[in-house]
């Protein structure tokens, strides 16, 4: 199964949504998880059913590294706000670093993100 963490910061959320929701039908194959707030609103506003973590500021950000450090990760996609200082920017540096460190893709735009899902949705086909 692909697992696929899905993020997005307060400005992006509505960008997300519309991400998420054009791209159910492969999103539903795969076994997602997300911060907290991301992931109340997609389980709100879509059909997926998704693993929440602690909202961003509270740890989210690094549970989702510490799936990235434990090889339990496919792919990230993280839809950040780039004109907002964020109070736990460490944590967004850090999951940024340890998918570098695992080389696990990740997706920080819309355009990059459909490329990403797409992408592992046909590297799980091809197998
Ligand atoms: O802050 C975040 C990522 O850095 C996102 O957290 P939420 O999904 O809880 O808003």
């Amino acid at each position: 199964m692909v697992r696929v963490a899905l993020i997005a910061h307060d400005d992006e959320k509505p960008e997300m949504i519309d991400f998420v929701t054009a791209y159910e039908g492969i999103l539903s194959e795969f076994d997602l998880v997300s911060t907290g707030t991301t992931g109340k609103r997609i389980m709100e506003e879509t059909t997926l059913d998704v693993d929440r973590k602690q909202s961003g500021p509270l740890g989210g950000d690094t549970q989702i590294g510490a799936l990235v450090a434990e090889d339990e990760m496919d792919a990230i996609v993280f839809l950040r706000d780039p004109l907002t200082a964020q109070p736990h920017e460490p944590d967004i540096s850090a999951l940024l670093r340890i998918c570098d460190v695992h080389d696990v893709p990740m997706a920080t735009t819309r355009t990059s993100a459909e490329y990403v899902v797409e992408g592992v949705a046909a590297d799980a086909e091809a197998e």
